[in-house]
């Protein structure tokens, strides 16, 4: 793109289904991390939305193909309300995550669905969007995609943390960009906190007045996926799997899964960050006081203070950035990360 300034609507729907995060950013193109947030919000799902998202890994190709389209021309209503509410007046693209349905890289497959063309045809925008694909196809995870977007906006912390549904992390060692998910975090704790009736467990309260199930804690903490080297990334079949199974067979109460989860999420994220380090800690897990006490006590990190924009909205700025590299032919997904045989520019772009 042939601009100093770029404006670019960014929209990312994570695994843990609170909602759409949409940022409108401009980027200066000879200095990405002079990036400004201009707006940004959340537009949560209805019931009937989460509920479609978190079943449809039940359903067949053909279903999965009508949501994509249906999911697509939502993404684009969103948009539109989210131009029309800030009064945005300025766009050079939209770059759309979609939402994760299907992910298990080692049998090549991911799926994000929310249909660019359908995106493009609701705005009348450029879109870029399906980001994963391409990398899984180059033998990489399609995950995480975040990274490189930690290295170009924010090389001053040693490790960007991202407590989402998953938790990921990324760092450079040896000048090479590493990343790879450590382990559930919202995706399980939600999963337990509605069970009372709750979206989920608001500063950690109900984690804190429960006792750790020791032999619960020591399962998880041996979970294969722990033993594994990086690249590696997570997905809900694997929660669904490993994970739920393996609590459920326990019989507990949910403050003790919880306070068990807990204790689990901040050893697995201290084995990687111990240190006298900077730390970037974004995702709604950061509002979760209860964990980010026990990943403090346990690894002794320091914890930067951040705005509330980038905390909430880290993963949908850098999905922007991803989108400009890909219309530049940029590299926007790295080997190292996701051990795709190259460096490679990915997403499919759309237009109106
Ligand atoms: N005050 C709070 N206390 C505890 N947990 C919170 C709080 N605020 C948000 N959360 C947790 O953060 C979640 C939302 O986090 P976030 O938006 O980072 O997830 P995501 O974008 O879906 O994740 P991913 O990075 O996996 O794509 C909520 O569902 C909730 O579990
Ligand atoms: C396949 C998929 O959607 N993965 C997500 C998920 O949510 C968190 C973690 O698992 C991360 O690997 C990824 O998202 C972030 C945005 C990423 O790609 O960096």
């Amino acid at each position: 793109m042939n601009k100093k300034e770029v404006f670019s609507i960014g929209v990312m729907s994570g695994t843990s289904l609170d909602g759409v995060d949409l940022v409108y950013v401009k980027f200066e193109k000879n200095n990405y991390s002079n990036f400004e947030i201009l707006h940004a919000t959340t537009i949560p799902y209805s019931s009937e939305w989460r509920q479609m998202l978190q079943s449809a890994i039940q359903s067949s190709n053909k279903e999965l193909e009508k949501l994509d389209v249906v999911y697509g021309k939502y993404l684009g209503e969103v948009i539109n309300n989210f131009i029309y509410n800030f009064k945005i007046n300025n766009i050079d693209f939209v770059a759309s995550h979609g939402h994760t349905i299907l992910h298990q890289p080692e049998k090549g497959i991911t799926l994000q669905i929310g249909s660019g063309k359908e995106i493009a045809k609701v705005t009348k925008q450029k879109v870029v969007c399906d980001f994963r694909t391409q990398d899984v196809k180059l033998g990489g995870q399609g995950a995480p995609l975040v990274p490189i977007g930690d290295k170009l906006l924010f090389s001053e912390y040693d490790f960007c943390l991202n407590l989402g549904g998953f938790s990921n992390i990324s760092y450079d060692e040896n000048e090479k960009r590493i990343a790879f998910d450590v382990c559930p975090v919202n995706i399980v704790l939600n999963f337990y906190a509605n069970k009372l009736g709750l979206e989920y467990d608001k500063s950690g309260k109900i984690a804190s007045g429960g006792n750790i199930n020791q032999q619960l804690l020591e399962k998880l903490n041996s979970l294969e996926f722990y033993k594994q080297k990086p690249p590696k990334s997570l997905g809900l079949e694997w929660v669904q799997q490993e994970i739920l199974p393996l609590i459920n067979s326990f019989e507990n109460d949910v403050p003790i899964i919880l306070r068990t989860l807990v204790e689990h999420t901040a050893i697995q994220i201290s084995k990687v960050i111990a240190g006298n380090n900077s730390i970037l800690v974004t995702g709604g897990g950061f509002f979760n006081d209860f964990l980010m006490e026990r990943i403090n006590n346990i690894s002794k990190i320091h914890i930067q203070h951040v705005s509330k924009d980038l905390i909430n909205y880290k993963e949908a700025l850098i999905f922007a950035l991803l989108g400009l590299l890909r219309i530049d032919n940029q590299i926007n997904c790295l080997k190292s990360v996701t051990g795709a045989s190259k460096n490679h520019s990915s997403g499919e772009i759309f237009y109106p």
